[in-house]
């Protein structure tokens, strides 16, 4: 029998008199990416404890691959997930490689499988480096690196960009890209939603210990029916004046003009509305999507800060 990567039921964490998480009940299918945002303290690496067996939780259930992470079961799962936490801390005086090896030999992994991981994140380069002498951004490459040895066929990421440059960044998804292809599932959690919003399959929103949403990121916007914005230019402040005039009949339109450029905020269901009546006059539409970040700032999320 196959079972799901990620089950969680009613899953609660308490510490001490701080409630973390309050019946988090959430399914990660095979095959999936999912995105796991919230604001600080919202509860998002506790999860990740939680999922990885680290921790306890105090009720509710948690099976990986249908092992209880509480029961004998796990341990054989375990051997198939890769973690990457928020801070990756390691051994400045031994080489990439070397620690790499290190990793190898205590997640039982051949030791052979390191030159090509590290080849995987691009630090071929710098495998006989010691990694004192490392940048962050090649630290972060070298746990990302940690995380997939063995090709392990669920992957939890922590903040897997921290200090990463766009190219990096660029690399970094190119590589999950890879590691997806091959059947893996990846549970991913950033702070930088314009990041992600657009690369996982489906995203859970966390607000103080609680699962406030979850869905594609379609499905988010469908749910929180936030005004679209649609930017027109027009040939000169005339036919903008004009084109206001238009927009200002219909109901569940907003609209301002500056120079020749209109700006419309509408409800979605208004958008073919419009766009029907700048069409003749519009030398180019823009439509604009509620962004992630104001999806989350709808669902009851804080602002979200980079660390
Ligand atoms: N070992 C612990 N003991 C006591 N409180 C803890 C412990 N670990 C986490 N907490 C608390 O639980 C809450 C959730 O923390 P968690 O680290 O899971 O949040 P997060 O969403 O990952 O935050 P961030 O985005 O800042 O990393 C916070 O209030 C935190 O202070």
């Amino acid at each position: 029998m196959t079972y799901p990567p990620i089950e969680l039921k009613s899953v609660s964490k308490q510490f001490g008199a701080l409630q973390a998480l309050k019946e988090v009940s959430l399914n990660v299918n095979k095959g999936e990416m999912v995105g796991l945002i919230g604001h600080n303290g919202a509860g998002k690496s506790t999860l990740f404890k939680l999922m990885l067996g680290l921790i306890p939780a105090s009720s509710g259930s948690i099976r990986v691959h249908g092992a209880d992470t509480s029961g004998p079961g796990f341990r054989q799962a375990r051997r198939r997930i890769g973690y990457l936490p928020e801070s990756f801390v390691t051994y400045d005086n031994l080489s990439g490689l070397e620690v790499l090896q290190l990793f190898a030999d205590l997640k039982k992994v051949p030791r052979s499988a390191c030159a090509g991981t590290l080849e995987l994140v691009g630090l071929q380069h710098a495998a006989g480096r010691r990694v004192g002498t490392y940048s962050k951004g090649m630290r972060q490459r070298l746990g990302f690196a940690q995380a997939l040895l063995g090709e392990p066929d669920l992957l939890f990421l922590d903040e897997p960009t921290n200090g990463l440059d766009p190219e990096g960044i660029a690399d970094f998804y190119a590589t999950l890209r890879k590691v997806k292809a091959r059947g893996a599932t990846i549970v991913i959690t950033s702070h930088i939603l314009a990041e992600i919003q657009q690369r996982v399959d489906r995203l859970f929103i966390m607000k103080s210990g609680q699962l406030a949403a979850q869905g594609t990121l379609d499905e988010l916007r469908a749910g929180m029916s936030l005004p679209l914005l649609v930017e027109a230019a027009m040939a000169d402040q005339e036919a903008a004046g004009a084109g206001l005039q238009t927009l200002q009949g219909l109901p569940g339109v907003k609209a301002s003009a500056e120079g020749g450029k209109l700006t419309v905020s509408c409800e979605r269901e208004r958008k073919m509305a419009v766009l029907s009546a700048l069409s003749a006059t519009a030398l180019d539409i823009v439509i604009h999507e509620p962004t992630l970040e104001e999806l989350f700032l709808g669902y009851g999320g804080a602002h979200v800060r980079a660390h």
